[in-house]
């Protein structure tokens, strides 16, 4: 069985499906969507965040790295560049670190531990309608595990399930988990099949064909609609997605628009690595509005801007994107949301 390196276990997440939830981020993903807020969760093997804040210059992992890099053209840090080309991956220079500057990033864990610290939140699902949620990364290019995983946490925990996933896989891996998997949550990053593969390289119509399919076999489907500046977020895309979209409008549970936010420059340049998004702003969510609408008009059942939050999908009724208010979560802090995350702006 191929096993993913897993990035965290993150508890109390309240934006990642129904009510508040554990979820599991697994290492690797087979697309690469240059705006990715997860990019630690990209490349499937171990690497290092160099954490400069942290760093006193003292050159220890210079002299511990076997590679070159304390060659003297290279008259610096090696975790302070974006080129990271002559490193082998050895963490030597993790070890020799005595500042916590530089961290290994992706561990092994057991099912067994994962599905034990996931089930420790339990009351907390019960009293919120939650569960647990893999995502990643991409769960799906990990087809055995996630099976195993959600087939424990359903059948053997009886918790609430949700896999966030592009689909991009092939059906054999994904039908079995239909029997585990409450809720699937599929990212359709753009409605254009050449723009799809050429930046984020893979098949649009797999993933497509693949979504409708689950729709067939009667499973609980949201769709994601991350809208990224100069991918998707011309008004022909917005056209696009909800022509497709309204096609099953009767059948999807909701769609969530994520806006592009840029949260992720840090973990960029953390990892050694260049950022096409650098000084994009964040997509304000009242320029999504006429998405909005022309979902609205396609009949589709519940659209939020930023995901489900909080205790129940149906938290709050907002007329409009304008009229964000701040709301309480389960432990009764305002959530204020500038880009409206989380807010519900149409039901039926
Ligand atoms: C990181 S992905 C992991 C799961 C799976 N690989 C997928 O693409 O759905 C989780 C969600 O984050 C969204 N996302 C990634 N980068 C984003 C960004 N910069 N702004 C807004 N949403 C983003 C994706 O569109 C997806 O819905
Ligand atoms: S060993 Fe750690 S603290 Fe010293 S230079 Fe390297 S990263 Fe910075
Ligand atoms: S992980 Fe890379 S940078 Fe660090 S010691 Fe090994 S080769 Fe050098
Ligand atoms: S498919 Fe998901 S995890 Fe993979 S690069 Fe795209 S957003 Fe990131």
């Amino acid at each position: 069985m191929l096993t993913p390196l897993i990035t965290e276990i993150q508890r109390f997440c309240l934006h990642d499906g129904p009510g508040i939830r554990t979820t599991i981020f697994v290492k690797g993903c087979p697309l690469h969507c240059p705006w990715c807020h997860n990019p630690e969760n990209i490349n499937p093997k171990q690497e290092f965040y160099y954490h400069a804040s942290k760093c006193s210059n003292c050159g220890q992992c210079l002299t511990a790295c076997p590679s070159g890099v304390d060659n003297p053209e290279h008259d610096d840090c090696i975790g302070k560049t974006t080129d990271r080309s002559h490193c082998t991956s050895c963490f030597q220079c993790v070890s020799a670190c005595r500042f916590g500057a530089r961290e290994t990033v992706g561990k092994f864990i057991s099912i067994e531990s994962i599905v034990q610290e996931a089930v420790s939140d339990r009351i907390f699902y019960q009293h919120s309608g939650g569960g647990v949620t893999v995502s990643g990364g991409e769960p799906l290019m990990y087809p055995e595990f996630t099976r195993d995983l959600t087939y424990r946490l359903k059948v053997k925990e009886n918790v609430h399930v949700a896999i966030e996933t592009s689909l991009f896989a092939e059906w054999h891996n994904i039908e079995p988990l239909l029997k585990y998997v409450d809720l699937f949550i599929v990212d359709i990053k753009t409605p254009d099949p050449q723009k799809h593969q050429h930046v984020i390289g893979g098949s649009l119509h797999k993933i497509l064909s693949n979504l409708e399919r689950l729709l067939e076999a009667r499973a609980t489907v949201r769709t994601h609609l991350p809208i990224i500046p100069g991918i998707n977020d011309t008004s022909q895309d917005f056209e696009a997605y909800a022509e497709y979209l309204g096609q099953f409008a009767n059948q999807l549970s909701g769609v969530d628009i994520l806006p592009y936010h840029s949260y992720a420059t840090g973990k960029y340049v953390q990892l050694g690595r260049s950022y096409q998004y650098l000084g994009v702003p964040d997509l304000p969510a009242q320029q999504l509005t006429p998405l909005v609408n022309a979902l609205r008009q396609q009949g589709i059942r519940e659209i939020t801007l930023g995901g489900m939050v909080g205790s129940s999908p149906a938290v709050e009724n907002v007329a409009g994107t304008r009229s964000l208010k701040p709301r309480r979560d389960y432990f009764s802090r305002p959530v204020y949301s500038p880009q409206g995350r989380g807010v519900v702006v149409t039901q039926r």
